[in-house]
């Protein structure tokens, strides 16, 4: 597809960085190719994800948003990118606020802006049968054993619409997350893949969290890993029901009452700089 003219903005989310682009008012087609080129970081613009912001295809959301990886591919869910998409389509004039609601791939949720210019989140009422991760496991359980490179672990398995692997661990900053991260990731028992997290608990209210994140190595932060960690969590007896998850980028506020309630998330989003694409950005293999 010819991308010269195409508008976008920059937005990260605790430093998860996004290129968001709106395909209500622009003519847009990416394939895999050119979602990899646009975030690439010498060659292209350079981001963890790329959102693309469309109509609504159902009668129960304002508006819809596709979220791809650095790698190319389409995932079903973005907690930082959900909070930039709020943020960019009340600024852009494409929704009215301060509620949204979206259709994603992973379902539809609801997002508020708040006054101080935090977004929450509902990120929806989550399960933990393995087969809604995907994970194969012969049954539910709050942890799991996983031999990753000969040694055993047990992590917790969660789905945020998109799935979540979270290892607990003494100190995230000795944590073997570069060595760790891509194992979990592509470990076979997640037929999809999965998202690492590495979450250490300082106190019932406040954990400390890396995330190894499926098709785009470790970010700065992960959303949907802050509400996995807490979920898993609290499924394992560690944490309370609203936590402070301290992410390499800021800090989240996740709260989760129980199983049946929805996961609440609440955090900044922050606008960069916007831009267009003049000549067509080539990826480098
Ligand atoms: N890498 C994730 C998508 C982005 C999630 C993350 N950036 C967030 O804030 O939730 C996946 O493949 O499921």
């Amino acid at each position: 597809m010819d991308l010269s003219g195409l508008r976008f903005t920059k937005m990260h989310g605790l430093g998860n960085d996004f290129v968001v682009i709106d395909a209500v008012r622009q003519s847009v087609r990416l394939d895999t190719a050119t979602v990899r080129a646009l975030a690439e970081r010498h060659r292209g613009v350079g981001c963890d994800q790329l959102l693309i912001v469309e109509p609504a295809q159902g009668g129960q959301a304002d508006l819809r948003y596709r979220i791809f990886n650095a790698d190319g591919g389409e995932v079903e869910q973005c907690g930082n990118g959900a909070r930039c998409f709020a943020r960019f389509v009340v600024d852009q004039g494409l929704a009215k606020g301060p509620e949204i609601r979206v259709e994603t791939l992973g379902g539809l949720m609801t997002l508020r802006l708040l006054d101080d210019g935090q977004v929450t989140v509902n990120m929806g009422v989550r399960r933990l049968e393995p087969a809604q991760i995907p994970f194969e496991a012969a049954a539910m359980a709050p942890g799991y054993p996983l031999t990753v490179d000969g040694a055993t672990y047990e992590i917790g398995a969660v789905s945020m619409g998109n799935p979540h692997a979270v290892l607990r661990v003494a100190d995230i900053d000795t944590a073997p997350v570069a060595a760790l991260g891509p194992l979990i990731e592509a470990h076979p028992r997640f037929p999809q893949r999965v998202n690492a997290g590495f979450m250490q608990v300082l106190s019932p209210a406040h954990i400390r969290l890396r995330v190894y994140e499926r098709g785009a190595g470790e970010t700065q932060a992960c959303g949907s890993g802050a509400c996995a960690a807490v979920v898993s969590g609290r499924v394992r007896g560690w944490l309370a029901p609203r936590v402070a998850v301290d992410v390499l980028g800021g800090r989240l506020m996740i709260e989760w009452q129980g199983t049946g309630e929805p996961v609440l998330m609440t955090g900044p989003a922050t606008t960069v700089f916007e831009g267009r694409i003049t000549d067509e950005p080539t990826h480098h293999a």
